[in-house]
């Protein structure tokens, strides 16, 4: 038998091997396929805020509030040529109001290994370049009870927690006018990859009726066009066009997310308009080589998790004004930086809270079927 098409994964069932051997120790074995029918905006976004509020909350303080724990991930390089993440990370009293309810709190154990080797997309065929595997632990006893494919995971939850902050960040986001009518706004994405895909399609599926033009830029032609093309067919009657640069992308846009590899800025604040939001979710030498330093220096900086920014985020640490978890919760209100463009920023890391409790969202649905 296919071991991808078993929904139970009987690792070993004999006694003598002293492995696991009855029912309840079944590992579920959840494949991408299948994680990708279990997949929606709502619930994705709804568990995204639920795991930002648990990562801004570092200790047990009372038997129902939610908190989280996680140690720095690690860094295994294959050569020059990828790397792998150990991000391992437990969460309690959570809720996965839009699946569970209100009323039922998780808790999940988990660890995700996830690559990232950037060659991968000039394979024949492509592969994804962000590989990963979620590893879900019974979280009393610490035995393993599911395996679930990480890569839809990761890109589907950098994506709605993009939409969280944006959400809680975007200072412009109640866009009436004085008639009652929502004024369009402008997407600019930069950098038309896997990254790039997912967030344009998570924030015109979560803020419909808000965007009324995206604008796409990508280093290859090519991932540009094949994105308009996309959208184009999703979204009639939003505007799509390509810029011929990063800088003429963001011109003029309201709302921009840099995902790619770049080491170097791909823009400055004199580029942007005032009010703006931006999602930096990509990666080059380091976390924030996406946007010019000066944009940093004048802006509301948010960021998942002090952990992070401690061993990833050096460079920007004294810029940044929060978590997203804390707005969520009310425990701060977002930072005004006086006589500035009134720019915010989501530097986006990743991190190991949020795939555990998107891994335990998609057990839950798994499981219900
Ligand atoms: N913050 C987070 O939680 C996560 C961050 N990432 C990061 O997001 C970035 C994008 O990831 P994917 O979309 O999966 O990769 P991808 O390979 O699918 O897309 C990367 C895009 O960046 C462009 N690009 C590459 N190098 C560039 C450069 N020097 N200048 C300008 N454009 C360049 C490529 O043309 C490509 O379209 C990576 O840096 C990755 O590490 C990925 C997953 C999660
Ligand atoms: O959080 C993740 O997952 C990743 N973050 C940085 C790039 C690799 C994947």
């Amino acid at each position: 038998m296919n071991i991808q098409d078993q929904k139970h994964l009987n690792l070993q069932s004999d006694k003598s091997t002293g492995s696991l051997s009855n029912q309840d120790d079944d590992v579920t074995f959840i494949k991408e396929s299948s994680v990708k029918n279990l997949l929606n905006w709502t619930d994705c976004v709804d568990a995204m805020e639920s795991a930002l509020v648990a990562i801004s909350n570092t200790s047990q303080k009372s038997d129902s509030e939610p908190f989280s724990s996680q140690t720095p991930r690690t860094f295994t390089f294959a050569g020059n040529k990828g790397v792998l993440l150990t991000m391992p990370g437990y969460a309690s009293n959570y809720t996965l109001n839009s699946v569970t309810g209100s009323d039922k709190k998780h808790s999940t154990l988990s660890c995700k290994l996830v690559t990232s080797f950037s060659g991968n997309s000039q394979l024949n065929p492509a592969i994804p370049g962000i590989l990963g595997t979620i590893l879900l632990f019974n979280s009393d006893t610490g035995k393993l009870k599911a395996i679930v494919d990480g890569t839809e995971i990761t890109a589907w939850r950098t994506a709605a927690v993009s939409v969280v902050a944006t959400k809680y960040l975007y200072c412009d986001m109640n866009l009436k006018n004085l008639d009652g009518n929502i004024v369009g706004k402008e997407l600019a994405i930069v950098g038309c990859g896997t990254q790039g895909r997912i967030h344009a399609l998570a924030m015109l599926n979560y803020f419909p009726n808000v965007f009324i033009k995206v604008k796409l830029w990508n280093r290859s032609l090519n991932r540009a066009e094949k994105l308009k093309k996309e959208l184009n067919a999703l979204f009639p009657e939003i505007i799509i066009v390509i810029a011929d640069s990063s800088i003429l992308c963001v011109a003029g846009a309201d709302c921009v997310v840099t995902a790619t590899n770049s080491s170097q800025p791909l823009f400055e604040l004199k580029d942007l308009k005032e009010n703006v939001h931006i999602n930096a979710i990509g990666a080059g030498t380091n976390h924030h080589s996406e946007l010019a330093m000066d944009i940093y220096q004048s802006s509301s900086v948010y960021i998942e998790s002090y952990i992070g920014l401690e061993t990833e985020l050096k460079g920007i640490k004294e810029y940044v004004n929060g978590e997203v978890g804390e707005i969520v919760a009310g425990k701060k209100f977002l930072h005004k930086i006086e006589n500035s463009k009134n720019v915010t920023v989501f530097q986006s890391m990743g991190n190991a809270i949020e795939d555990g409790v998107m891994a335990n969202m998609i057990y839950q649905k798994f499981m219900k079927n």
